[in-house]
């Protein structure tokens, strides 16, 4: 079960954190960078286990998730106008599915087990079903079956569910609809769901936040950017940071900018033009009623070539307005021209990252653009997903020339590619590679 069968709001995890042995410092999880060749000091999850403290060491199931890293990025940082030193990224690409995923699936895969789960499902644009697919091919504990919505999937990211073992059915419609078929089913088949709805999956996202604040020596940052899909990280985030101020570990919170799609905006909306507010949980709950009611006569389909945030209807959204209401947040809109331009200056400048990402470091800029993100705040842009997931976009992007767009980008409004950088055709002449070469 994920909401409440009252009110149908989704379910939180809440701790009695007077019997757990929380430490007094966050330093103190500096001790476990010694002990490293245990399995679970060793996940980035785990290792704040004590921040998450629903499961006993032996139940764990971890594949080594969470070994990421945040990196300065002068170049993107000049791209976002931010001062050079004021950028972070934080690569959570480099975990075993190439996606932040693993930090929520480790958790709700060891909850599953918890629970004795035979059978694990989602609904996914990709990433969540890669996940929990390899977390499921390395315990062998359950089966997956994975919901995709028709032509909705990078194929990187399709290949690993299908090489990981899952299941997967392709059903007509997009994620949305995906997704509410997947919880009926779950409902009616009692098998264990782990999209976000799942709360157990975003106490493992939480820890994101513990590795910033840990690669910034726990200094807390001025702001978290994150592209917002269906809320969960968001959701997480807003979460991690109330708990750890609850706690006492630290002193105040940075601001949080979730940055949607301007294809598949509903936060977008519902906050900035709507004002809907989280007010202690009890907002305006017609005023999203209504507004979905209309979104469903209308018919009205997310869109955007960010394929892995093309959700219009987030399942975390009252979450996501607890988190923007706990870090002082703003949420923005940023088109696909923006987020392709944005990528390809990740790529250029560290790391790399697939389009959904690059809406973090699009919406930065944007940010400061208005004035809200000082040059001299400390910026920390979250990359959600590695640059291989999503090849297409990438190669069309790099490929595409002012005069000729690919078909798909200008059917998104990607009318231009200004850091493109395709292959250049030379003959396989000696004397003409090397002239091509000297003239870089
Ligand atoms: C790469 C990537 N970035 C961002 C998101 C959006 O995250 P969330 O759904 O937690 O808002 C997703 C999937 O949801 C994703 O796969
Ligand atoms: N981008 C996601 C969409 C599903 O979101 P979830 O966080 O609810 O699992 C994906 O990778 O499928």
């Amino acid at each position: 079960m994920t909401s409440c069968p009252k009110c149908g709001e989704l379910l939180d995890v809440t701790y009695h954190w007077d019997q757990v042995p929380v430490p007094q410092s966050l330093r103190e999880f500096e001790k476990r960078w010694s002990t490293r060749n245990n399995p679970i000091d060793f996940s980035g999850v785990w290792r704040f286990r004590e921040l998450l403290p629903f499961a006993h060491d032996d139940q764990i199931i971890t594949i080594g998730e969470g070994q990421t890293m945040l990196k300065a990025s002068a170049s993107v940082a000049r791209y976002a106008g931010l001062n050079e030193d004021g950028l972070f990224l934080q690569y959570e690409g480099l975990n075993p599915s190439g996606s932040f995923k693993d930090n929520g699936m480790t958790a709700a895969s060891t909850h599953a087990v918890m629970v004795g789960a035979k059978v694990a499902a989602c609904a996914s644009t990709g990433n969540t079903s890669a996940s929990l697919a390899i977390y499921s091919s390395v315990a062998q504990k359950f089966k997956v079956v994975v919901f995709v919505g028709s032509g909705k999937i990078a194929f990187g990211k399709l290949s690993q569910a299908l090489d990981y073992g899952a299941k997967t059915l392709q059903i007509q419609g997009d994620f949305d609809d995906a997704l509410a078929r997947v919880r009926e089913v779950c409902t009616q088949e009692g098998i264990y769901l782990c999209n976000s709805v799942n709360p157990f999956r975003l106490e493992g996202q939480k820890s994101i936040m513990f590795r910033v604040l840990e690669s910034l020596n726990w200094e807390v940052p001025d702001w978290i950017v994150v592209p917002g899909g269906n809320l969960g990280n968001s959701s997480a985030f807003g979460k991690a940071f109330m708990e750890l101020k609850q706690l006492g570990l630290i002193d105040r919170i940075p601001r949080l900018a979730i940055i949607n799609a301007q294809g598949a905006n509903t936060l977008y909306q519902l906050y900035e033009q709507h004002g809907m507010r989280w007010n202690g949980g009890n907002y305006d709950l017609d005023q999203s009623t209504d507004f979905f009611t209309q979104m469903d006569k209308e018919n009205r389909r997310a869109s955007t070539l960010a394929s892995a945030i093309e959700i219009n209807r987030p399942v975390n959204f009252s979450k996501a307005l607890r988190a923007l209401d706990v870090c002082d947040g703003v949420v923005r809109e940023v088109d696909d021209q923006q987020i392709l331009d944005a990528k390809a200056q990740v790529g250029a400048g560290g790391l790399g990252c697939e389009p959904a990402s690059a809406a973090s470091v699009a919406g930065a800029k944007l940010l400061k653009s208005e004035g809200v993100i000082a040059a001299g705040d400390r910026v920390v842009c979250i990359l959600t997903g590695h640059q291989l997931k999503d090849p297409n976009a990438t190669v069309a992007y790099h490929s595409a020339t002012d005069e000729h767009m690919d078909e798909k980008l200008s059917s998104h409004g990607v009318n231009t590619a200004p850091f493109s950088n395709g292959p250049i055709v030379v003959e396989n002449d000696l004397d003409k590679i090397i002239e091509v070469i000297r003239s870089f």
